[in-house]
């Protein structure tokens, strides 16, 4: 029975809760439904754990900003929660691991030189490397499937382990393959007959390889700490990995062990939260990107005349140009909001009791944020259901970001890597839209715009041919 007050939504069975109402293959469409019969918050149960579904703009503002603390939380009897021991940052509840956790995260993506020029070289360095991969495949068909996951994995294992890996390196294929695996695993039927029937955790079911994937990427994050510890310096950080254990020398000093939430433990699944968020979500919004922008070659030759403008007598793109790009601005948020890259967010939970837009909501229930709800908003949007970087320019044709553009989510437990993923963005579209021209296969049919469903959407595999556009002398 739901709480007095509860959010409305459709009966739950004895056991299975709401279960069998929704496609566990996908559930976005039912979801959508729901909120079209009961209106923008309404709840579900996941076996006998009530489950409040926020959609749209305002509800998901009055939540997540207004009454921030209150919706912070994350669910802890999760599949992912089992997963991941609790450690790491994004699925750690709110409280005093999560916080610490967080800000160092922030800061010392900081100090490693997001906003500076350090990261954009990086960036720009990797850039070189996917440059090299397209000039082999220019004029065929190629699918860049695999190329920008090991691109964007490239960038933070920099950032992480101080080192990037060649794209046929078997430790990143891997270390790729098991966190691309584990991204559709999440979010697909088995988690949810798991998150649903606790009875049946225990038997050999196919979200076991859940558990087996995560085992063995653990063990390749714990060799990297070990390598670390072998070969830093103490005070002269090359890395994430070193400045967390630099961390770790002072509050073991200072203060002992138990006062801090920062353990090896911790590093070993923080690493892994760091690679796996900031690979998979920055990939699948490249690949959404050239999907879109080799379709519509309007959209495409319009940003290469304002980057060839722009850029004219210069050899490589900075972050700053941005400003002066409003144009390639706008298609690069409009190809982040169509992606839709995470969408149902990562789960809340509220922290204590509270109330949502005149309901009462128990501390403790289970929050989905429906971020595609509020990205597709027909109210918000001027071109909700098309491709359109004019959603993103004003009538004087200047870019204007839309309050209800929320793909990093909002709040408190807001993405920590917006900053880095917002430069990659950037930096590697302009840098290979001003030298290739993408273009759709004439023998590549219909473009199918379909998403693979999982915690991170991915374009179906697709083929595009790469043109050059400058000789290599200019
Ligand atoms: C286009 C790229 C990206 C998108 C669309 C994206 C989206 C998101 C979303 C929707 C969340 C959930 C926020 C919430 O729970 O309310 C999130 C959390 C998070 N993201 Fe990203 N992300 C991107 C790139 C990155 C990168 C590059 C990093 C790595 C530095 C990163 C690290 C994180 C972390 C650590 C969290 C958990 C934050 C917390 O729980 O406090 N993300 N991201």
């Amino acid at each position: 029975r739901r709480p007095k007050n509860f959010p409305p939504g459709p009966r739950p069975l004895p056991l299975f809760g709401n279960l069998l109402q929704l496609s566990i293959a996908n559930p976005m469409k039912d979801l959508e439904e729901l909120s079209k019969r009961y209106g923008n918050i309404y709840s579900l149960y996941m076996g006998s754990k009530a489950a409040v579904v926020l959609n749209g703009f305002e509800a998901m503002k009055e939540a997540l900003v207004t009454k921030a603390v209150d919706f912070a939380g994350r669910p802890k009897d999760l599949m992912v929660n089992h997963v991941t021991e609790g450690k790491g940052v994004i699925l750690t509840d709110y409280g005093p691991s999560w916080r610490e956790h967080r800000r160092f995260a922030l800061m010392t993506l900081r100090n490693f030189g997001l906003g500076k020029q350090s990261m954009e070289e990086r960036i720009l360095g990797e850039v070189s490397y996917i440059i090299a991969r397209l000039e082999k495949s220019a004029g065929k068909p190629m699918d860049p499937q695999t190329l920008f996951h090991d691109a964007a994995s490239n960038i933070i294992c920099t950032v992480l382990f101080g080192k990037r890996y060649d794209y046929e390196d078997k430790f990143l294929k891997r270390f790729i393959k098991l966190y691309t695996e584990n991204a559709k695993i999440a979010n697909g039927p088995w988690a949810m007959i798991y998150d649903t029937l606790p009875m049946v955790r225990s038997l050999p079911l196919p979200f076991k390889k859940a558990f087996t994937n995560s085992a063995i990427v653990k063990k390749m994050s714990r060799d990297l700490v070990s390598e670390h510890k072998k070969t830093r310096i103490p005070g002269e950080p090359r890395d994430f990995i070193d400045c967390y254990l630099d961390e770790l020398d002072k509050v073991c000093t200072c203060i002992g062990d138990d006062g801090s939430s920062f353990s090896e433990d911790q590093l070993v699944m923080y690493v892994l939260d760091l690679h796996f968020a900031g690979t998979d979500t920055t990939s699948n919004t490249l690949l959404t990107a050239f999907l879109y922008l080799s379709t519509h070659s309007d959209i495409q030759e319009r940003c290469q005349r304002e980057i060839d403008e722009v850029l004219q007598g210069k050899d490589q793109v900075s972050f700053e140009d941005r400003h002066k790009m409003p144009y390639t601005q706008a298609m690069i948020y409009e190809s982040q909001r169509i992606a839709n890259t995470v969408p149902l967010s990562v789960f809340h939970c509220t922290t204590k009791d509270t109330e949502l837009m005149g309901y009462s909501i128990p501390k403790g229930t289970l929050i989905i944020p429906n971020l595609s709800s509020v990205l597709y908003e027909e109210s918000q949007w001027k071109f909700p259901h098309e491709f359109n970087p004019e959603n993103f320019l004003n009538d004087q044709g200047q870019f204007e970001k839309p309050e209800a553009f929320m793909p990093f989510s909002a709040g408190p437990r807001m993405c920590l890597g917006e900053g880095l993923a917002r430069m990659e963005l950037f930096l590697i579209l302009v840098t290979l839209l001003r030298r290739f021209q993408f273009v759709w296969p004439e023998d590549g049919g219909e473009p199918d715009y379909t998403p693979v469903w999982g915690v991170t959407l991915t374009p179906k595999p697709y083929r595009m041919v790469v043109r050059h556009r400058l000789k290599s002398s200019d």
